[in-house]
């Protein structure tokens, strides 16, 4: 892609890879980006349009019905028919008029020579102002919210299934408004300095409501700020921050962080430990990079030992008993973290879950053998699933007869049965589940 492609067309060529090939948004986003370079307002107006494209697809394509009279057989017509209409809906700066001078222009640079795609994007789009949104017939509730909030049936199945109509609709609405702006304050800086440090650089930090260590500021770019260069803090969800909460720390203790990458949590873990150790595997050698990285920037660099390793396999070079506390943060479906990673509605299916649960329970069975008489293990995942939290924990329980749930607090929660599961909907932060086990006394 050339250095001068227009904020549009670099969310166009992102959009056909997310569309035609599968690609994650943010990686493909990240290529497109840095081969281009586009000022920071057009950076923000691409991001805008992709994500928003992306996390409305469904609701977005709803609305060509009828109006689809050809087919369209190049690869850019769809995504830029999208675009063109998240950009009529939901950005009420932008004129309609601009928004058809602009598809004109991409359909032109986009397309085959002497293709007429031009004049099928132009046709559709006057077609669709003239008519105006759409939705389906609420007496269908699953096609209504699976159109309104623009995810797949199954899944709106899926929630309705286990938290009724209402929760449903509540939990789908949460996840298609934008996620909150939060930082953790790392345990080795004095959290009212950053907390003032922040405020001077018109962040307006406020407390969340669920966890003592993690602030929410009004807008990102903190990243850009000394304050994250030097450590003082990371970007993390308020709710992923609880599964480390979940333990008690002396300082002195040989952790496992068994699915580590990309480290968030092995720092929060490092950061407790005086003497201690944490070992912080992962079955990707690469994502372990980002481990060491992140370990380095947060200096706790020198409590954290790396090892590309497969979790079920830990036992065969592990000591039984070798650790104080395990922790289990495991591969899962993401679905709490829809409202971040937009596509992940459209990838998962309903058959990932027990694929997912196998993998899951067979981490868990290899690495519990590696806990002390006395240690903790915890388990966690960023989904909401039943079949991946839940039944997990019944599962394990039910073949480790020597294990029990343990009730703890994590930040200002109490999970007084020993596992917690934070929706979507309930405080505005990424869906995650925690449950502790310890050995029977
Ligand atoms: C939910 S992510 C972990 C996030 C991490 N704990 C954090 O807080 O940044 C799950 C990780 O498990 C890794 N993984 C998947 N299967 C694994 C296995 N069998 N053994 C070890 N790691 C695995 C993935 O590569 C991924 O990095």
């Amino acid at each position: 892609m050339s250095a001068h492609k227009s904020a549009r067309a670099v969310a166009l060529a992102t959009l056909i890879r997310v569309f035609r090939d599968g690609s994650y948004s943010n990686i493909s986003f990240n290529n497109s980006l840095q081969e281009t370079k586009l000022s920071q307002a057009d950076q923000n107006l691409a991001t805008r349009i992709v994500y928003g494209t992306i996390q409305e697809k469904i609701y977005l394509e709803y609305q060509f019905q009828g109006l689809l009279k050809t087919e369209l057989k190049e690869d850019y017509l769809l995504p830029l028919l999208l675009m063109s209409a998240y950009q009529i809906l939901f950005m009420n700066s932008i004129p309609d008029r601009a928004v058809l001078n602009e598809a004109n222009n991409l359909a032109k640079e986009f397309g085959r020579k002497h293709s007429a795609g031009f004049k099928i994007v132009n046709g559709i789009l006057r077609s669709f102002l003239r008519r105006g949104k759409i939705l389906p017939d609420a007496e269908d509730k699953v096609l209504f919210l699976s159109v309104k909030e623009s995810t797949p049936q199954w899944l709106v199945q899926y929630l309705i299934n286990n938290w009724g109509e209402n929760k449903a609709a509540s939990i789908l609405s949460s996840i298609n408004k934008p996620a909150k702006n939060t930082v953790r304050i790392s345990g080795l800086a004095d959290f009212n300095l950053v907390k003032e440090e922040l405020t001077k650089l018109g962040f307006s930090p406020a407390k969340s409501q669920i966890t003592e260590d993690e602030l929410v500021l009004t807008h990102g770019g903190v990243f850009k700020t000394s304050l994250f260069k030097e450590g003082k803090l990371t970007i993390q969800d308020e709710a992923a921050s609880l599964a480390v909460s979940a333990f008690t720390f002396t300082g002195n203790e040989e952790v496992l962080d068994a699915c580590s990458a990309p480290g968030g949590k092995t720092i929060q873990i490092a950061e407790k430990l005086k003497q201690g150790h944490v070992t912080a595997l992962d079955i990707h050698k690469n994502k372990l990079g980002l481990v060491k990285q992140n370990g380095k920037r947060m200096n706790v660099e020198s409590r954290i030992n790396v090892k590309t390793m497969d979790a079920r396999k830990a036992d065969q070079t592990f000591k039984k008993g070798q650790f104080d506390k395990i922790l289990v943060d495991a591969p899962c479906s993401g679905l709490g973290l829809i409202r971040r990673k937009p596509e992940i509605r459209y990838t998962k299916t309903i058959h990932d879950l027990s694929k997912l649960r196998e993998i899951q329970l067979d981490i868990l069975n290899h690495v519990s053998t590696l806990l002390s008489r006395d240690g903790e293990l915890v388990y966690s995942t960023c989904t909401i699933t039943r079949e991946e939290d839940e039944d997990v924990v019944k599962a394990f329980l039910k073949s480790h007869t020597q294990f029990e749930l343990q009730p703890f607090t994590a930040g200002k929660l109490k999970a007084t049965k020993g596992m917690l599961k934070i929706l979507p909907d309930s405080y505005g932060s990424d869906g995650f589940f925690i449950a502790k086990f310890k050995m029977r006394g």
